[in-house]
């Protein structure tokens, strides 16, 4: 019987190799900041990239995003100053003990990747029919993150590393980046060749944190729900 469910689960399955990759892809993912090296993306790389995020899930097909393409250096280095003068701002609401390693962490690769890329989002896509939006309007920024996850797994397969900053402020980036009112900047990602995909995450490397064990956020039926067991006997001794 096992055997018959394990096959007809696995009918539309993709080989095994296949299988493998994608598994790959997520559990190699980095977000990089220190390792980027400066050489430049060959746009047919970039194009599938850009081709993989826009095959994202999005509400209503509403397809929200767009890709800004920031190529030069002297933007960059305006938008590095703008990461400067947030990680200021952040520090004093960091915990008084986490702010001299909140210091020393490295958090963004603005100037050192071959490119940066802007994923926004245009709320006024859905042309005043909100399928899947009218009770919860933020679905097309969600929409949008999941193209940003579909373009950091294609390039961790591309071998190309991806870093996020989000320690800007957001007015002044939409001015620096001449982004429209409607449209939200998403996500600023450094993009480029890199030395090496650490093994690790910088933040548990660093001593920041670490990853929480899966079967303790596996909840059955109702949220703190307990029950579950086996589910969570088998995923609390699975590596990735
Ligand atoms: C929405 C969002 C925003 C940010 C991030 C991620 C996400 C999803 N991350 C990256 C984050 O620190 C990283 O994903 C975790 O530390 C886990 O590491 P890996 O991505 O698995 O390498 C991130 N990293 C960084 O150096 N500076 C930043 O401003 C941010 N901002």
């Amino acid at each position: 019987m096992n055997a018959v469910r394990n096959h007809a689960c696995r009918e539309n399955a993709f080989e095994e190799a296949g299988r493998d990759a994608v598994y790959r892809a997520i559990f190699t993912r980095r977000d990089v900041r220190s390792h980027f090296r400066p050489d430049p993306i060959d746009d047919a790389v970039l194009a599938r990239l850009l081709m993989a995020a826009h095959h994202a899930p999005s509400v209503g097909f509403m397809q929200p995003w767009n890709f800004i393409v920031i190529r030069d250096m002297e933007r960059r280095q305006a938008v590095r100053d703008l990461f400067l003068a947030a990680r200021e701002q952040e520090l004093p609401n960091i915990a008084e003990e986490r702010q001299m390693l909140y210091r020393k962490l490295k958090l963004e690769g603005i100037c050192e990747s071959a490119l940066n890329l802007c994923i926004t989002c245009d709320r006024s896509r859905s042309k005043g029919s909100p399928l899947g939006r009218w009770h919860n309007p933020e679905m097309d920024i969600y929409s949008t993150v999941c193209a940003v996850q579909n373009f950091w797994l294609a390039a961790r397969a591309e071998g190309i590393g991806v870093g996020w900053v989000s320690i800007i402020d957001t007015e002044a980036l939409k001015r620096a980046l001449n982004i429209p009112d409607h449209v939200v900047p998403i996500a600023y990602l450094c993009v480029g060749h890199v030395s090496e995909f650490a093994p690790q995450p910088d933040l548990e490397r660093s001593g920041w944190g670490a990853r929480l064990p899966l079967s303790e956020l596996i909840m059955s039926e109702t949220f703190g729900g307990g029950g579950e067991d086996t589910l969570k006997d088998i995923a609390g001794k699975m590596r990735p």
